[in-house]
This record gives C-alpha cells, sequence and structure tokens, in this order.
C-alpha cells in the first residue's frame, strides 16, 4: 500500500491524497516516512484531506484523528502543514463546518487518490450502515458496535464520543482512485459482503462497486471469505 501511495505521489507531486486513521493504516504511514527519510519521496506540494474526525475531541486530543496524523505521518515528512485538511472536532458548528471541508475539498480539485479502511460492520470514513451513496460530508451518529470497537484507543468505552464528521459516501465516489487497505479476520466478512452483495445502505462500502478505480488490497485472513 505505502510503494502504491509512493508511486501515486512520485507520478504527481502535487497530488491531493484523501487519508484515513484507525488501526489499520499505522504500517503503511511507517512506511511511508521510512521511504521519506531514505529520499525516495517528498511531499512538499502534496495536498491532503482526512476522512473523519470525531466530535468534541480538539485536533490536540491524544485520540483526535487529527493527533494521530501529526503523530504517524505529518510530523515526520516535508508536507506543508497549511496543506493538511482533517475535519475539526472542535469546530463550533460541525454542521457549517461540514459544509466548508466540501468546499476545500473542491477549491483543491479534489481528492485524486482516496486510501479507505473498512469498519467491521462495512463502514467507510464513519459512514455507517444506512448511509447512501448521494451522501456528502456531514454531522454522523455513530453506531453502538462501532463505539464498542473503538473504545480499545480510549481508556473506557463511556470516553469515545458518540457523534462525528464523516466525508459522505458521494464524497468518497468522487475520488479518482481509491485503495481500501483490510487486514485480519475481524474484516473478513465486511470484505466479502462489500465485493460480493449487491450495493446496498446495508454494507457502506459495498457502493464502491459503482466506482471505476477501487483496489482491494487485503491479507489473508481479510480475504478468506472471498474464496468459496
Ligand atoms: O482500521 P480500524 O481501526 O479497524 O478502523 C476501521 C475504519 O473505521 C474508522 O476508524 C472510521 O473512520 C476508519 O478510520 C477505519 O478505516
Amino acid at each position: 500500500m505505502a510503494n502504491m501511495i509512493v508511486a501515486a505521489v512520485n507520478a504527481n507531486p502535487s497530488i491531493v491524497l484523501g487519508l484515513a486513521t484507525g488501526g489499520t493504516p499505522t504500517a503503511t504511514y511507517a512506511n511511508i516516512v521510512e521511504d521519506f527519510r531514505s529520499g525516495k519521496v517528498h511531499f512538499k506540494n502534496v495536498t491532503s484531506f482526512n476522512l473523519d474526525e470525531y466530535i468534541g475531541l480538539s485536533g490536540t486530543h491524544p485520540q483526535s484523528f487529527r493527533h494521530f496524523m501529526q503523530s504517524e505521518l505529518f510530523d515526520h515528512i516535508d508536507i506543508d502543514p497549511n496543506n493538511t485538511f482533517v475535519p475539526e472536532g472542535g469546530a463550533s458548528d460541525p454542521d457549517a463546518h461540514a459544509v466548508q471541508y466540501e468546499a476545500q475539498i473542491a477549491a483543491a480539485g479534489g481528492i485524486d487518490l482516496q486510501l479507505l479502511g473498512i469498519g467491521h460492520n462495512g463502514h467507510i470514513a464513519f459512514n455507517e450502515p444506512g448511509s447512501s451513496p448521494s451522501t456528502r460530508t456531514r454531522v454522523v451518529e455513530l453506531t453502538p458496535s462501532t463505539i464498542e470497537k473503538n473504545a480499545r484507543f480510549f481508556a473506557s468505552v463511556d470516553e469515545v464520543p458518540k457523534t462525528a464528521i464523516t466525508m459522505g459516501i458521494g464524497t468518497i465516489l468522487e475520488a479518482k482512485q481509491i485503495l481500501l487497505l483490510a487486514t485480519g479476520k475481524d474484516k473478513a466478512e465486511a470484505v466479502r459482503r462489500s465485493l460480493k452483495d449487491a450495493a446496498s445502505e446495508d454494507v457502506p462500502a459495498s457502493w464502491l462497486e459503482q466506482h471505476p478505480d477501487v483496489t482491494f488490497v487485503l491479507d489473508e485472513a481479510a480475504a478468506s471469505e472471498l474464496s468459496a
């Protein structure tokens, strides 16, 4: 995954990247940092937009996605901080901020390459089951199962925010190219349903079937339900 991203940046040094957080992409970011340190890639002219952020967590909160991006990637490469966009969890008017975020993506010319993870329930970004392909960046409620899964990053489940700002499915589908990364048995059912079921709101990642240029990058465990 890191090699694909590095190759894309080298092919277009002014690329607009869409970036993801969560447990899955940490190794990808570590490999990108290593490639930067060995001079294989530069990010001076790159712009990035992250998928989502918890509402109520400021960018300095250790579990905020802004903090994750700084510590896993941005602080270690030469990207211009002014060109790194993450929805602001501390925005005073999150609905207005979501509209502004869409405008910022449009002003940057849209996303060239979008990196995605996948939730155990098939969510992409924080588009939970029930999300339609026309959804845009907006405020959403997290499902109890997502809150429970993400509690592993917090001191207790009660500390996990219940709402978030997320790019919509429609926003994601407008990216020119999409790479979805999934690892582990826990993701096998979501991966299978995304690729084999008819596209529907039940499994938000299944809407990716409607995109012309999507690559799923899977380890064997995440791919284990595909051969049946
Ligand atoms: O990679 P994880 O931690 O399994 O999370 C799955 C997905 O859910 C999210 O946490 C929700 O945005 C994504 O960051 C991630 O792609």
